[in-house]
């Protein structure tokens, strides 16, 4: 069934149709190879084919049928019928209509090419061929199939409770408003929700909690905060990582810069909301900071990736990327890291982040600083984790936290010092 954004009255959307729209939205984009490889052998001409609109009705209607059990079959093939009625050519309709019924007629609706790992993995799975390529090289076949499963899960919801509430008491409020939580052991007051929409309690309005991935609340613990008077956060809109560093140097101040004016304007209500008045916003461009070298004791580098880590909560991100994306996005970001390195005070730190795991925008750009840098080093982060997350610290030092470990985001952070002297 197709959410409608208003009623016949022009009433808006119920939560239940906003629900049941996200769900489609998200599922066609998760699933979008697999749903037109089984669309082409029902249609007589290939999905690829097809006028966009009748592609996106087909694929709306399938992924109802396939997935969805709430939706019964004939609301599913009507809804479809008439959005190619409604926006394709002429006849669209009734191709539509054939395809959809010939699917609920097969024996077999799903078609299953008996038991082919390949075929599975790419089109069971549904991720573009050289993404499969890439991780079955990184990870091997049974280490791929974890990541491509991982990413096609729905996304869990996490929250940080801030340091000035109480934790068990925003909680058990949390508790009051239907929303219910677990705690989630991978960054210091963090809750997994496992029922209810903590957007929906007025303690989110208050500041008590910030929404936000338990990977990414990982990071911003990860730069050692003491001992050091001057921070810097490069890339902070829309302030997730800066708020918590801002929390625990408090009342000391953070410099959170960003490009775009428009995400200063997220960052100045995320800290607004939280109340971080020691968090000051600045327009800047992380490649050719405002600033003098030798000017801050810890810098935060939260560089602008192709977010290959987030595929749970950004499906589209798969079609979109490609391997010279990662090399431009990996040159920007190297540039950025030199800039961030230059700024560094004798004995200062940098935490080099990134939400994608590919070696482009990750370990490439670290090495190349590293080796470009005299008295530039990395610093092993497993001295910082708990003892649970020392696997994920590799020889270089670095993390990299996959959506398969805990489900969470896939992040990868480094820690680099200059030297004292
Ligand atoms: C990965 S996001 C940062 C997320 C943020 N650290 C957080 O935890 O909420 C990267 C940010 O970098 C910003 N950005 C992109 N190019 C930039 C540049 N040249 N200088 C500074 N910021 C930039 C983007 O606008 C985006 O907000």
């Amino acid at each position: 069934m197709i959410a409608r954004l208003e009623d016949a009255e022009g009433r808006p959307p119920s939560d239940r149709d906003r629900a049941l729209a996200r769900e489609l939205v998200f599922g066609v984009l998760r699933w979008r190879r697999a749903l037109d490889y089984a669309l082409d052998t029902y249609s007589r001409r290939p999905v690829s084919r097809l006028d966009l609109p009748v592609r996106i009705a087909l694929r709306l209607g399938l992924y109802q049928l396939r997935y969805l059990d709430r939706v019964p079959a004939s609301a599913a093939v009507h809804e479809s019928v008439s959005l190619a009625a409604a926006f394709a050519r002429p006849g669209a309709a009734g191709l539509v209509n054939a395809v959809l019924r010939a699917y609920l007629r097969a024996d077999h609706p799903w078609p299953h090419r008996g038991g082919d790992r390949d075929l599975y993995l790419r089109t069971g799975l549904s991720h573009p061929d050289w993404l499969v390529d890439r991780y079955v090289k990184q990870l091997g076949n049974d280490g791929a199939k974890r990541r491509l499963e991982a990413n096609n899960r729905s996304p869990s919801v996490f929250l940080r409770v801030g340091l000035r509430g109480d934790f068990d008491n925003v909680r058990r409020q949390l508790e009051a408003d239907g929303i219910r939580t677990e705690r989630f052991p991978l960054a210091p007051r963090c809750l997994k929700v496992t029922e209810g929409n903590p957007q929906d309690s007025a303690l989110h309005q208050e500041g008590e909690f910030h929404i936000q991935d338990a990977g990414s609340q990982l990071i911003a613990w990860l730069l050692p905060a003491e001992g050091a008077r001057r921070y810097f956060d490069a890339c902070a809109a829309p302030g997730g990582k800066a708020t918590i560093l801002a929390e625990r140097i408090g009342p000391r101040p953070l410099i959170a810069a960003d490009v775009r004016t428009s995400r200063i304007e997220l960052l100045r209500n995320t800290a607004r909301r939280l109340s971080a008045p020691n968090l000051l916003p600045l327009v800047a461009d992380a490649s050719r900071p405002p600033f003098a070298a030798r000017s801050f004791d810890r810098v935060l580098l939260d560089v602008p990736c192709s977010g290959l880590g987030t595929l749970s909560r950004n499906p589209d991100i798969k079609w979109t990327a490609s391997p010279n994306r990662l090399q431009r996005l990996g040159k920007s970001a190297l540039q950025m890291a030199r800039a961030a390195a230059s700024l560094l005070t004798p004995g200062g730190m940098l935490l080099y982040a990134t939400c994608s795991l590919e070696p482009e925008e990750t370990s490439e750009p670290v090495r190349d600083l590293l080796a470009e840098t005299p008295g530039l080093r990395a610093i092993p982060l497993r001295d910082r984790l708990p003892e649970a997350l020392e696997p994920l610290v590799g020889d270089d030092g670095a993390l990299r936290l996959a959506p398969e470990d805990h489900g969470t985001d896939g992040y990868f952070a480094a820690l680099l010092q200059r030297s004292s002297i």
